[in-house]
């Protein structure tokens, strides 16, 4: 541990995030481990304000709006890849091609439906997309997807903007009229109400348990219009939540260790990124696992010594970083596995991201 401010995190949150991951505290942990911490002005050249050590961000509100075509938000994502691209040396959590995949909730799923978890009794439920404001053209899509009802009809764009959680439970064709392209279809899963967060700060996991949707069965009701962020955070209380009276005799699986590991090892594998919270559920009757939500940089509400982890990520980062700077390609003295593989995580992520979605 040095005591001198020799090396530079850049990072760039939100106001609102700063304020609810408590950001001033992480300052104490930066000086402890010799880090000066400096948010990024993303609105001047980042040139003059490096030389960074490390990048760690939550663009996603900025890259959702400059894929939607904001001059100014491309201007500022422009200047972070750029210098991103003259600065090789520079470790980023995380990359940014991944968490653009995570901006599309079609992408991320179908990224993860090709990972080979099936095998582990771990699924997506059925998705699709859906792109017309066609009644016919819908239903045939939904029907040739396998997308049952009833389904949950997400916005294509997962993050970036309240509307992004503004969610419907469709329970029948009548209902499909309700979805509002560009949106995702995907069948829902019964599973008692309870939400299973997996929260991931590079190789470390932690579970949270959270309010969910409780069970939901085809029938001829109205669509029911929810907000996600009313629904499954820690003091959540919808009612959408109180299981009926007759699914409260139902048992609820428990998660095993074992199967969460393996979900986080094969995401994270998958995506490059170190940074994310895995949503599941546990489905009732067959006991499998069902990832409904990948989310880039979640709030980490309930996770012990968040910021020590992070430190610890990323003194693992500028280290692997500088490893793999010294003999790109040859990792063979530091790789532990899946643990400190992360450049080879980055360049997967970033040969796939162009490939698959
Ligand atoms: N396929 C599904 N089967 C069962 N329940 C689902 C499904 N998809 C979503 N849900 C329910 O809806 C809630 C919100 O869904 P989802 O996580 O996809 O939305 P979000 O806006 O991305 O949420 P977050 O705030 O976590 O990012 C979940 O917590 C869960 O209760
Ligand atoms: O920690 P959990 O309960 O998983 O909640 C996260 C949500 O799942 C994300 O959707 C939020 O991200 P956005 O507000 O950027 O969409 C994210 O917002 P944040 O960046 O403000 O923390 C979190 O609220
Ligand atoms: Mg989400």
């Amino acid at each position: 541990m040095e005591n001198k401010s020799t090396k530079v995190i850049g990072y760039w949150l939100s106001e609102k995030k700063t304020q609810k991951l408590n950001w001033t505290e992480f300052n104490f942990v930066c000086r402890k481990y010799g880090f000066e911490l400096v948010k990024l002005d993303l609105s001047r050249d980042l040139e003059e304000q490096g030389p960074f050590t490390v990048i760690l961000h939550k663009l996603t509100d900025i890259i959702a709006l400059a894929i939607q075509g904001d001059p100014e938000a491309q201007a500022m994502i422009s200047r972070v890849e750029n210098y991103i691209k003259c600065h090789p040396e520079v470790a980023i959590i995380d990359p940014l091609e991944s968490v653009r995949k995570l901006l599309d909730r079609y992408c991320s799923y179908s990224f993860i439906h090709d990972s080979g978890l099936e095998k582990a009794n771990v699924f997506i439920p059925s998705f699709v997309e859906l792109t017309s404001n066609d009644f016919e053209e819908n239903l045939k899509t939904l029907r040739m997807a396998g997308v049952n009802f009833p389904f949950v009809c997400k916005p294509s764009v997962a993050h970036g903007s309240s509307n992004a959680h503004k969610l419907r439970m469709i329970f029948n064709e009548e209902g499909v009229k309700d979805c509002r392209p560009p949106c995702v279809a995907q069948s829902f899963v019964n599973h008692n109400a309870v939400l299973y967060k997996i929260y991931l700060v590079g190789d470390e996991h932690f579970l949270v348990e959270r309010p969910s949707l409780k069970n939901f069965y085809p029938s001829d009701r109205g669509t029911i219009f929810f907000d996600s962020h009313d629904v499954s955070k820690a003091d959540s209380t919808s009612s959408l939540s109180i299981l009926d009276p007759d699914d409260r005799e139902l048992s609820t699986i428990q998660p095993e260790a074992s199967k969460l590991q393996q979900i986080v090892r094969v995401v994270r594998r998958k995506l490059g990124m170190s940074l994310m919270g895995i949503d599941v559920v546990i489905e009732n009757g067959s006991g499998r696992y069902g990832i409904i939500d990948i989310n880039a940089y979640p709030g980490y509400d309930g996770y012990p010594n968040f910021f020590q982890s992070l430190m610890n990520l990323i003194l693992e980062m500028i280290n692997q970083h500088n490893c793999d700077l010294i003999s790109p390609g040859d990792d063979s003295g530091f790789d532990t596995g899946d643990s400190s593989d992360e450049k080879k995580k980055q360049s997967a992520a970033t040969e796939d991201s162009w490939f698959n979605c």
